[in-house]
C-alpha cells in the first residue's frame, strides 16, 4: 500500500492553480494538504494558461511537506486529460476527482493517470486519487466510489454542487449537508478509506465556521476542504486531540493491556466505564496526536 493512503488531512486548501501569489508559498500557513484547482477557479479560456503554471510551480518549489493534490476537470469536459497528464509530470502526490458519480468514473481517471506514470516515469502506484461527490447520484453510489480503486484515499463532500443538484441550498446550519455528510462517512469507514467535508465560504463568520468543524468532527470526518489560511487553526485546534484526551487515551491502553492480562473485561478509567471496545479509539487518539506533532509519546511516564 502507498504509505501516503492514510495520511494527516486535517486541512486540505484549495488555490487557484493559475495565481502566483496563491501558489507561491501557501506552506507557510501549514495546511497538511493544498488542493491547486484547475477547475471552477480557473475561468473556461484560462485552462492552458493555469496547466502551464501549475506544471512549473509543482516542478519548482519545494512546498515543505505539504500534500500536493491536483483538481482536474470534471470527466464531461474536454480538459480532464490533459490536466492528469500535466499534474502527473510535474510530479503531484494526488488527483482529486470533481463530480464524481460512479466507480467507473474513477477507474476512467485511474487509466490515464496509470498511462501518465509510465510516460513521465513516475514510480507506478505513486499517483494518489480521492473523488469529490457532488450530486444526489454520487452520494448514492458513495460506497461503490470508496471500493472503486486500490489508489482512492477518501472522497470529499463538495456542497456548493451538491445543494444545487438537491434543489436546496447552503444555510450555513448545516441541515441540508446532514444526509449526504452522515453516507458518506459510513461509506468511507465501511471501506476503510478517508472522508472530508465540504467548504465553508463565509470568511466573515468565524463562528458559523468553527461550529460546522465541531460537526464534522464528531460525525467522524478526518478533515474539511477549506478556501483560505484564517480556516486551518481552527480546523487544526478541533482535529488535533487535547492533552487531557491524550492522557485519558493512554490510560485507557495501559488499563485495557494490563486488566486483559489479569482476566478483568470491564472496569473504570477516570470514572468511566471502559471495555475493549474503547482500545481502537484510544489508539487511534495517541496516532493522530503523534501524527499532529503535538505528541511524542510518555505522557504517562514517571
Ligand atoms: C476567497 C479568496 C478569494 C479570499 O481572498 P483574500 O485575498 O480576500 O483573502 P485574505 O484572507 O485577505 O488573504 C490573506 C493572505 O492569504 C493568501 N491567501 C488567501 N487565500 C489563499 C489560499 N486559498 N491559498 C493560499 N494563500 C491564500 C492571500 O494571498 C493573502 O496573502 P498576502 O497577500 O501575502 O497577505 C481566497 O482565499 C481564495 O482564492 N481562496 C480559494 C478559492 C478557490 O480556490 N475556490 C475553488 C474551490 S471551492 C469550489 O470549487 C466549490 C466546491 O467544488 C467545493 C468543494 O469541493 O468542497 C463545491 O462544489 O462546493
Ligand atoms: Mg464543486
Amino acid at each position: 500500500m502507498n504509505p501516503n493512503k492514510k495520511r494527516l488531512r486535517r486541512t486540505m486548501m484549495f488555490l487557484n492553480a493559475q495565481k502566483p501569489g496563491l501558489i507561491k508559498d501557501p506552506y507557510i500557513y501549514k495546511p497538511d494538504s493544498i488542493m491547486l484547482d484547475l477547475e471552477d477557479a480557473v475561468a473556461e479560456n484560462q485552462k492552458d494558461a493555469a496547466r502551464f503554471s501549475l506544471y512549473h510551480a509543482l516542478q519548482t518549489i519545494d512546498y515543505r511537506g505539504c500534500e500536493k493534490v491536483v483538481r482536474i476537470n470534471g470527466l464531461e469536459t474536454a480538459f480532464w486529460r490533459e490536466d492528469v497528464r500535466c499534474a502527473v509530470a510535474g510530479g503531484c502526490d494526488s488527483i482529486r476527482i470533481p463530480k464524481t458519480e460512479s466507480a467507473q468514473d474513477v477507474k476512467t481517471v485511474e487509466e490515464v493517470i496509470i498511462q501518465s506514470e509510465k510516460e513521465f516515469g513516475r514510480e507506478p502506484g505513486s499517483v494518489l486519487i480521492m473523488a469529490a461527490i457532488e450530486s444526489a447520484r454520487g452520494v448514492m453510489r458513495a460506497l461503490d466510489i470508496c471500493e472503486s480503486s486500490e489508489r482512492l484515499f477518501g472522497i470529499a463532500l463538495s456542497g456548493g454542487d451538491y445543494t444545487k443538484d438537491l434543489q436546496t441550498r447552503i444555510t450555513g446550519t448545516g441541515i441540508e449537508l446532514m444526509g449526504a455528510r452522515q453516507n458518506m462517512v459510513i461509506a468511507a469507514r465501511a471501506a476503510g478509506v478517508q472522508c472530508f467535508d465540504t467548504v465553508y465560504t463565509d470568511l466573515n463568520d468565524m463562528a458559523g465556521f468553527q461550529q460546522d468543524v465541531e460537526t464534522i468532527h464528531l460525525m467522524g470526518f478526518d478533515g474539511k476542504s477549506i478556501i483560505n489560511p484564517r480556516q486551518i487553526n481552527t480546523v487544526h485546534k478541533i482535529f488535533t486531540p487535547s492533552e487531557k484526551e491524550v492522557i485519558f487515551a493512554e490510560k485507557v491502553v495501559r488499563e485495557i493491556d494490563e486488566k486483559k492480562a489479569q482476566g478483568i473485561g470491564v472496569f473504570t478509567v477516570d470514572g468511566k466505564m471502559i471495555d475493549i471496545a474503547f482500545y481502537d479509539g484510544a489508539k487511534r487518539t495517541i496516532e493522530l496526536a503523534k501524527a499532529s506533532g503535538t505528541y511524542k509519546g510518555g505522557l504517562l511516564d514517571d
